[in-house]
């Protein structure tokens, strides 16, 4: 699959996509809109017209009539306009309405029926979309959504990442899977991918932290939630900034480039990366070494009919690694990660050797 950019522009990066969560009034539309545009760093003007709430009786957008007010953002700004779509006839609507960029959202994006219908309402139009990331942390999932609407001859496809809902304890709204897309890019080197700050943060004082990681992983985009007066916001108060405050974190924000041409660099880098090439091959050989031994166990506890989990020694292992680590600067989280993938692999081993190959299926 070859993925086209979603705009048109001169400048390589960040694409900077703003505006309130929901359109409430013409005025505040056209207000926040304006407040952007005076400033001229936004690519894109954002605004839910119909919005997905998790409960009834909350504010569920104004519906089609806001369209005009996004018309009229255009009209009088220059900027381009997006909002989510969620069926068919928000599809229908937003065309008719000349809406430049859609958006899928997190809550649609879980459903296949749903975005095989809005990749059916779409087919023959040559207009980009956002897919945001599913609720839940299902990489495939997402990419099915991204290739539902690809079949249906749309290419100018980019993805958003706006965290996944999570139970428990979190100091964010969703949780970022960094990893998630990472590997959505690993599956689509070219497509855009897109951080949607606001929704990962639930709150105004996290949101530059996160939009900052984004940069730094190469992300291509920010989308965030700006309100002129944010406190007063219909939904999702607590996560918007006034339009001051946005241009404020972009400034004091920094934009790494993506990759270097210079020459000089390139030299460094690679004398850099041959060193951990090699070390990577170390690690690889000793790791290949210890399973070595952990099959020797496996045999002997064969032998004399001993469980393969030794629970008190997996214990010493880990927590002897895990101050081990922290002298080499090396994080608890790490150590643990990685000691009880070890401690998995060699488990698996010994199982193999006890029961045979089917065994650890
Ligand atoms: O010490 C053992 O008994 C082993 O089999 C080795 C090993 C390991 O890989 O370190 C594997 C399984 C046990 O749960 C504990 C440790």
């Amino acid at each position: 699959m070859t993925f086209r950019p979603i705009l048109e522009r001169t400048e390589k990066r960040p694409i900077l996509i703003a505006g309130p969560c929901s359109a409430e009034t013409e005025e505040q539309v056209l207000q926040t809109a304006r407040e952007l545009a005076s400033d001229g760093r936004i690519d894109l003007y954002r605004a839910g017209i119909w919005k997905p709430r998790t409960r009834p009786g909350e504010f569920e957008g104004v519906g089609a009539p806001g369209l005009a007010w996004l018309k009229k953002v255009k009209e009088e700004t220059g900027l381009k306009v997006t909002t989510e779509v969620g069926n068919r006839e928000h599809v229908f609507e937003a065309l008719k309405a000349g809406i430049d960029v859609l958006w899928i959202g997190a809550r649609t994006t879980v459903n296949p029926f749903t975005v095989q219908e809005i990749a059916d309402a779409l087919r023959g139009v040559d207009i980009p979309v956002m897919v945001k990331n599913p609720v839940n942390p299902d990489l495939k999932l997402w990419m099915g959504g991204i290739e539902r609407l690809y079949k249906a001859g749309i290419t100018r496809l980019a993805a958003i990442h706006r965290g996944f809902s999570f139970h428990g304890e979190t100091s964010y709204r969703n949780v970022p899977h960094w990893q998630i897309p990472i590997d959505l890019r690993r599956n689509f080197p070219d497509i855009q991918i897109i951080c949607d700050n606001s929704h990962i943060c639930g709150r105004r004082d996290t949101l530059q932290e996160v939009a900052q990681k984004a940069m730094d992983l190469n992300f291509d985009g920010i989308m965030t939630e700006v309100h002129p007066t944010p406190d007063q916001a219909w939904s999702d108060a607590a996560q918007q900034i006034t339009p001051a405050q946005y241009n404020a974190m972009i400034e004091s924000m920094s934009f790494p480039e993506a990759n270097s041409t210079d020459p000089i660099f390139a030299k460094h880098m690679n004398d850099l990366r041959h060193e951990i090439d090699e070390i990577d091959e170390d690690l690889l050989n000793l790791l290949g070494r210890r399973m070595k031994i952990a099959e020797k166990i496996g045999e002997y506890k064969k032998e004399n009919n001993i469980a393969v989990l030794q629970t008190s020694r997996w214990n010493e292992i880990l927590s002897k690694s895990v101050k081990h680590g922290a002298k080499k600067g090396l994080s608890e989280e790490f150590v643990t990660v990685v000691l009880k993938a070890i401690h998995d692999e060699s488990i698996n081993h010994q199982i193999r050797i006890m029961h045979g190959e089917e065994a650890v299926k």
